[in-house]
């Protein structure tokens, strides 16, 4: 691992334990079946510190990932506030939202989202194209990116030339190369084997602990949640 080189640019987040990065303020979601609301989440509250890594788990179903999609501003509430660092994000328009997203929040997803017609280095560079950033700039994030997470000699590979660890660890990259410092993962190795799910855990934790990323783990495995340092357990609402 290349992490302390010193052309490793990404800064490091001082951690702040006791700080809250993201406050959830009785945040209620139904989603519509014909006529009834089933309700998801229901006045849901709770704190996510600066620089912690956090599991949510929780049976099928209960509103993990609408409540990961919640707080990384890719959908919104039915009632509620969400407030991640000095940006209360349940105010903001819709195109601020997105311009807050794409600034703030690195997406990591169990089958990992790349573009399969692009190169790992393309994939990387995506959300940089929103930032007003010269081509130089843009090259040296994504290599930056890339050897962080140990992938420079696959940057010309399409998603379909590596394997699945390589696959999130390009989708990692992607997250990273913004310098988010909110990392938002969904099943991150529900699509992986012992061995790849292991690196990439404990690559999550590197850069967590390492370079204070916030990081938010919805898993299945308590394997995996075992590497976060607190558990949340979502249900569901009862339905009315
Ligand atoms: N767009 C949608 N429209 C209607 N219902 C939805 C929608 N998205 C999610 N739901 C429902 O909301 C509930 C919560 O879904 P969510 O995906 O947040 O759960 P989860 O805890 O992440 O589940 P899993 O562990 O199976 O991934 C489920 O009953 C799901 O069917």
């Amino acid at each position: 691992m290349t992490l302390h080189d010193p052309e490793i640019a990404l800064k490091a987040t001082e951690q702040t334990d006791a700080a809250p990065l993201v406050v959830i303020d009785r945040v209620s979601r139904a989603y519509r079946k014909g006529k009834v609301a089933v309700p998801v989440l229901e006045r849901h509250a709770m704190t996510i510190a600066a620089g912690e890594m956090l599991a949510l788990v929780g049976a099928s179903g209960c509103g993990k990932t609408t409540l990961l999609n919640l707080i990384g501003g890719a959908d919104r509430p039915d009632a509620g506030e969400i407030t991640v660092g000095e940006t209360r994000i349940t105010s903001l328009s819709d195109g601020a939202l997105t311009d807050w997203r794409g600034r703030n929040v690195g997406f990591i997803f169990q089958f990992y989202n790349l573009l399969p017609a692009l190169s790992a280095r393309a994939n990387v560079e995506l959300p940089l194209l929103i930032h007003d950033l010269r081509a130089a700039e843009r090259r040296a994030r994504v290599d930056n990116a890339l050897n962080l997470v140990g992938l420079e000699d696959r940057a010309d590979h399409r998603p379909e030339e590596m394997s699945g660890g390589q696959q999130q660890r390009v989708a990692i990259a992607r997250a990273l190369v913004t310098d988010a410092d909110l990392l938002l993962c969904d099943e991150p190795t529900g699509d992986l084997d012992q061995d790849s799910a292991t690196r990439i855990m404990e690559l999550l934790s590197l850069l967590n602990e390492e370079f204070g990323k916030t990081i938010v783990v919805v898993t299945h495995d308590p394997n995996v949640a075992a590497y976060a340092a607190r558990t949340v357990r979502l249900t569901r609402p009862e339905a009315v």
